[in-house]
């Protein structure tokens, strides 16, 4: 079908261009104070915090304070504490346990020009009332690192490179100032819909992009929530469920549309939606949008479809995981943009208890099940803890169902074969507890916010360390802490040494052939992927100075080693992603100079202890869990 065309005239981006948060945001927030403008600035005159200069970066040191102390991880008691199989409250974070503590702990750099300073709470944003009533609803009582850096960046309009660590909220980093902005700008009798004899157009206002349907599911149930009763429509587009239902919810209105590429794609390519208004595009989980499986449909999307282009329109980028060969990329749909990071770049949160052990492929199943059985043992009031069990591949993923499910544990699988009811069905079997075993590719490795998953088990570990840190991610979320096992084998090697650098990092227990794989690996450094070694702090590309980015006008860096990603990437594997298609691009706009400054972290901590039981696992216990 031809695809219909659509006036292409773009707003500028003004009415997005400033925002009204107070200057003296630090002068009355009990929060850590900046220290200072640039690179030397805010540490060591706070007032310098309100200049906001060009190319300012800023530093925040939070206390340091000793992580077993508040986490204590109890090894000799079970889940009992885990009411595992409790009403969903996806929302219960700040009200309802989650330990703020966790986050503030963590390194925040900011790089670019003129960094909007961040806010201490939800009450000194100039959100409308209804947002302000919904956050509260939804029981967030204070922002999270990332959404006190990021909402007024993108409240001020700016383009925004965001990475933060996985469960930090980062969803609702880039919702808020969404539906902000949409409802400051709304003029009276605005539609978002155009009827005419040739059918109806719908002209969202913002996009947010995510590799798969599950993820836009949920980031569209988030962004209902946050705008409750304020007028704003959220419509989801993804592939694999009826298009003709999909069309009928756009007709009735759309300001912000969730979707995955694919469906996007095919949806504009039947001239049923525009993207010449949009103003906010978002990504989430950038990174891999971005990466081989994706990058071809994002740029026809981005670049061939209508869409402003960047400096007209405004681009959010998010993801906890960032690599520079992608960031670099990543530049090119970017004007001008502002670099954080919550966290190092592609660190795992200290909240997860990583375990590595070394199982030979034909020992794996075996000691699955002693792990699970160990679980099972242990679960609270008779009510098991949520687990999830990493596979390579999909044929590996239902076999492991139909294994365990013989050996009499609940469990189901997930992958990229299975129809989207069946998707759906899994994911909703494995959240109410039902089957609390879910095998799973990695198609459910990224985003999902499942509460009470207790323990992620890579049986198979993935190719490259970002995708580890993902998949650990599922648990350990909103300041709840959680489990995750490892097998390894000699299969495994390339992932030694960026293993042992993230579990380093995590104050993890790292066992000693652990080290010793990694030592006769490191020679061979970069094939397990983009993990950044320890000297690294944040991490914006545009302030290292490597061969590979020597041609974009850097300044200098504190950052030592080389850092090479992997990207060898099996195409099949990407197509358990949702939809694709291929596309090409256009402009490459080399980035802004900018300097970098880091709020800083003294306070490297421990991440809990794990002792040995039975076979290492006698007892797991998550803390945090309301
Ligand atoms: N300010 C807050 N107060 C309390 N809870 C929060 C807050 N912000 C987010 N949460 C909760 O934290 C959980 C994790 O948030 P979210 O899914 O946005 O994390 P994320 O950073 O996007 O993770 P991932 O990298 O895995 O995608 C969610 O259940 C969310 O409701």
């Amino acid at each position: 079908m031809e695809r219909r065309r659509n006036p292409t005239s773009y707003p500028q981006n003004n009415a997005f261009s400033s925002y009204p948060f107070s200057d003296n945001a630090y002068s009355t927030s009990s929060g850590p104070a900046p220290r200072g403008k640039g690179r030397a600035g805010y540490s060591t005159a706070p007032s310098g915090a309100r200049e906001r200069g060009r190319r300012s970066s800023y530093q925040q040191h939070e206390p340091s304070s000793n992580w077993n102390n508040r986490f204590p991880i109890h090894i000799s008691q079970d889940f009992n504490h885990l009411d595992l199989n409790a009403e969903d409250d996806t929302t219960s974070g700040a009200g309802g346990g989650i330990n703020f503590e966790a986050y503030e702990s963590v390194p925040v750099e900011v790089s670019g020009d003129e960094v909007p300073l961040p806010v201490e709470s939800f009450v000194e944003t100039d959100f409308h009332q209804v947002l302000k009533t919904n956050i509260e609803r939804c029981k967030y009582v204070k922002p999270t690192p990332i959404q006190r850096h990021a909402i007024p960046i993108a409240c001020a309009g700016r383009d925004l490179m965001a990475c933060a660590q996985t469960g930090s909220g980062k969803t609702a980093a880039f919702c808020f100032p969404i539906i902000s902005v949409i409802l400051k700008n709304r003029r009276p009798g605005f539609t978002s819909v155009v009827r005419d004899r040739g059918g109806t157009v719908s002209y969202p206002t913002s996009l947010i992009l995510s590799p798969t349907r599950e993820l836009s599911c949920q980031i569209h149930d988030e962004a209902k929530k946050f705008a409750h009763q304020t007028g704003v429509k959220v419509v989801v587009a993804y592939g694999g469920a009826a298009i003709t239902q999909q069309l009928r919810n756009l007709e009735k209105g759309v300001d912000i549309l969730v979707a995955t590429p694919g469906r996007l794609v095919d949806i504009i390519e039947r001239g049923r939606v525009s993207l010449t208004r949009i103003k906010l595009l978002a990504l989430d989980e950038a990174d891999r949008m971005l990466d081989m499986g994706f990058e071809q449909q994002i740029r026809k999307i981005v670049e061939q479809m209508d869409m402003p282009p960047p400096g007209v329109r405004q681009t959010m980028l998010f993801s906890a995981t960032f690599p520079d060969d992608i960031q670099k990329l990543a530049s090119d749909f970017l004007s001008n943009y502002i670099f954080l990071s919550v966290g190092r770049v592609g660190s795992s949160t200290e909240l997860i208890v990583q375990k590595v052990e070394y199982v030979e492929d034909n020992e794996k199943i075996n000691h699955l099940m002693d792990l699970l059985h160990g679980q099972n043992a242990r679960g609270a009031n008779g009510k098991p803890a949520l687990t999830l069990v990493f596979v390579e591949t999909k044929r590996g993923a239902d076999n492991l169902e139909s294994t365990l499910t013989r050996k009499g544990f609940r469990a189901i699988a997930i992958h990229g074969d299975k129809v989207q009811m069946e998707r759906e069905r899994a994911l909703r079997s494995f959240k109410k507890g039902a089957t609390p075993i879910m095998v799973a590719t990695d198609v459910a490795s990224r985003g999902l916010d499942i509460p009470h998953v207790a323990h992620v088990i890579n049986y198979d570990l993935p190719r490259n360390i970002d995708d580890y840190v993902h998949r650990i991610g599922r648990t350990g979320r909103a300041g709840k802490s959680g489990f995750a096992t490892a097998f390894f084998s000699y299969k495994n090697n390339h992932l030694a040494k960026p293993l042992v650098d993230l579990l380093q990092e995590a104050k993890q227990e790292i066992p000693s052939w652990l080290s010793q794989y990694a030592g006769e690996s490191s020679s061979y450094d970069g094939t397990g992927g983009s993990h950044p070694s320890q000297q690294y702090g944040g991490r914006d590309f545009r302030n290292v100075t490597e061969p590979e980015v020597e041609n974009y006008d850097n300044h200098s860096t504190t950052f030592g080693d080389s850092y090479n990603a992997d990207y060898t990437f099996d195409i099949k594997d990407s197509n358990e992603y949702a939809d694709s298609s291929s596309y090409e691009m256009a402009n490459s706009v080399p980035p802004a100079t900018s300097c970098h400054y880091t709020y800083a972290n003294t306070d490297l901590y421990g991440g809990g202890n794990v002792e040995d039981g039975p076979g290492g696992y006698a007892s797991i216990v998550a803390t945090g869990w309301d």
